[in-house]
């Protein structure tokens, strides 16, 4: 079973010449677990509009996302962000740092959502993932000081702090020279084969596709075969190591369960309330706070994804 499979997803918006846009036209697509995928396809085909509705920022017209098998329509709002926040890493082309914070607090930031014991060792897990990431001489500077390429490893850093499954980046060397871009692809690779998180790429540089196991382009809608894909790697690589630290949507229903146990006992002592109101909030266009700090879970009561 794919872990995510996109079935006959479309996706169309309203243009500004109240036109209907039809951006995706039957996408379908499944994930295994621990590969390396590209998309590739020309400005405006629709590229940041698919990686939404993989990562639960966007909901599709029509078609089914699924996870495990399980499709995720129905899920509250509440779920879908647990599950977001548990199952997937994002990697931006600007970064997306809160420059306000030193590069441990921004790795730490999503474990602010964590419903396990990482909560309480959040400093210690983002200290070791900015030293995975060659970052153990930066723990403490702002993200103004760091070079494009570190601030890029921090964000690399804060994508893999929560053990994901997948790390979703879109055009993560997009801001970078060529040489440093990469490096950063070498480590994005990497540090996804390490943890066994399968990485789904997003560029506009058939380069940086390349370097997938699969590379797939859209085209007018849909998703089809890239000749140029699995240059330098052309089977899909589990991971080993940290593979057992990550969840399944079982685990992850089971500890929803209990969150809500514990949320009507104790709901100011409940660490996601706390985490809630220490950072940002999402909009219905799933552009947010939270995402913008790569950090994308919400309450309930801010609205629905788009
Ligand atoms: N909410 C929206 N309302 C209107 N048009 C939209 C909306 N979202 C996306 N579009 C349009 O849909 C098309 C696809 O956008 P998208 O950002 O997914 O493309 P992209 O392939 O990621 O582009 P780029 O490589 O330039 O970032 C674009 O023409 C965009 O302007």
């Amino acid at each position: 079973m794919a872990f995510i499979e996109l079935r006959d997803i479309s996706k169309s918006v309203r243009a500004a010449d109240d036109s209907e846009l039809h951006i995706l036209r039957g996408v379908n697509l499944r994930i295994e677990e621990g590969e390396h995928l590209s998309i590739v396809g020309r400005s405006g085909s629709g590229k940041s509009t698919l990686l939404n509705i993989l990562g639960l920022l966007d909901a599709p017209t029509s078609g089914e996302l699924l996870f495990d098998g399980k499709p995720t329509a129905a899920l509250r709002l509440r779920a879908r962000d647990r599950m977001r926040g548990a199952q997937i890493g994002f990697v931006f082309q600007q970064f997306n740092l809160l420059e306000g914070r030193t590069a441990t607090e921004n790795v730490a930031m999503p474990l602010l959502y964590a419903r396990d014991r990482s909560f309480w060792r959040r400093d210690a897990l983002a200290r070791e993932a900015l030293t995975d990431v060659g970052l153990d001489h930066r723990l403490d500077s702002l993200p103004t000081r760091l070079s494009g390429g570190e601030q890029q490893r921090v964000a690399i850093a804060r994508a893999i702090v929560r053990r994901p499954r997948v790390i979703l980046a879109d055009e993560p060397t997009g801001a970078l020279d060529v040489e440093t871009g990469a490096r950063v692809m070498t480590l994005l690779a990497d540090i996804s084969k390490e943890t066994g998180a399968a990485l789904v790429t997003i560029t506009h540089d058939e380069s940086v596709a390349a370097r997938a196991d699969r590379m797939l382009r859209l085209d007018a809608g849909v998703l089809v075969p890239s000749s140029a894909g699995g240059g330098t790697d052309a089977v899909a690589h589990p991971g080993t190591g940290l593979h057992s630290d990550r969840r399944t949507t079982t685990d992850l229903e089971l500890d929803l369960d209990l969150d809500l146990e514990l949320e009507l006992d104790a709901p100011s002592t409940a660490p996601s309330l706390r985490a809630e109101t220490e950072t940002g909030t999402r909009s219905a266009a799933g552009t947010t706070a939270g995402a913008r700090a790569g950090t994308t879970e919400a309450t309930p009561a801010e609205g629905a994804s788009a």
